[in-house]
């Protein structure tokens, strides 16, 4: 694990303006625990008066569109999501992938926008249950992730972030075990090092996605090669997903 967990809450299609003080409250209780690195990632209604709340926690959005900016009802391009006040974007989530038939291809250009705006980016991946069944997910999940990487990816320790988020786990109850989640971040790991080298290959965040809870987020965030977690259902109220940083404080305070 990191030395600074980084811990997102991805909140996907819920709330309305009644949220703010859910991220009122997350943001009160991260002054308290700046051995942890915590975003949300409101829906793009919600991204400028989340970052007006909150001045400790990073904000993101959940997706922008590869264009600058033109014809195109009812999208959002990476730099108004940067002027709204976001640092960074999620972006290849299965959710997105299947509800929006969103390939490899357009996912890479969509990281290609969002750094040039400036951004950072969580590239997310993972292998659906009959590609872990026939034993073939870690070879899923690299050529997703190749497929899905731009070809300039500018400092990449820095503005890359994996997210590992095997689909049967998401919003199932049931995370991987950590013997799968490790054995996948460790595959990671090794492919980022071979493509952006020993430094940035190294400093890039991997972090797990899959019905992490305040139970399970300690045993998952102590794995090796994980750095963090992205966390949907349970982020939806302060209380769940401040236990969830407060178990991820207890790992590396247990470490050092
Ligand atoms: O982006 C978050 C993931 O899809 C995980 O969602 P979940 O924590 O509700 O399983």
């Amino acid at each position: 694990m990191a030395s600074r967990p980084f811990i997102v809450g991805n909140w996907k299609m819920h709330g309305t303006r009644a949220m703010l003080s859910e991220a009122r409250a997350i943001d009160r209780a991260a002054q308290r625990l700046m051995q942890v690195e915590i975003a949300l990632a409101p829906p793009f209604t919600l991204i400028h008066p989340v970052r007006r709340e909150a001045e400790q926690i990073g904000v993101g959005a959940q997706d922008c569109h590869p264009a600058d900016g033109g014809a195109h009802t009812g999208d959002i391009s990476a730099a108004m999501v940067a002027d709204a006040g976001a640092g960074f974007v999620i972006l290849g989530h299965s959710e997105r992938r299947e509800g929006h038939n969103e390939k490899d291809k357009l996912i890479a250009e969509k990281a290609a926008a969002a750094f040039d705006a400036g951004l950072k980016v969580i590239l997310c991946c993972g292998e659906p249950m009959e590609k872990r069944e026939a034993g073939k997910a870690v070879d899923h999940v690299l050529r997703q992730l190749k497929a899905s990487l731009p070809d300039n990816v500018p400092e990449a320790g820095e503005r890359l972030t994996v997210a590992y988020e095997p689909i049967w786990a998401i919003g199932s109850g049931e995370a991987a075990s950590i013997e799968d989640i490790v054995a996948m971040h460790s595959a990671i790991r090794e492919f980022l090092v071979k493509t952006f080298g020993e430094e940035d290959g190294t400093a890039i965040r991997i972090i797990y996605g899959g019905s992490v809870n305040p139970e399970n987020a300690a045993e998952i965030i102590a794995g090796d090669e994980v750095n963090g977690a992205l966390v949907g259902g349970a982020s939806l109220s302060a209380e769940s997903f401040m236990n969830i940083v407060l178990a991820a404080q207890d790992v590396i305070a247990s470490q050092s």
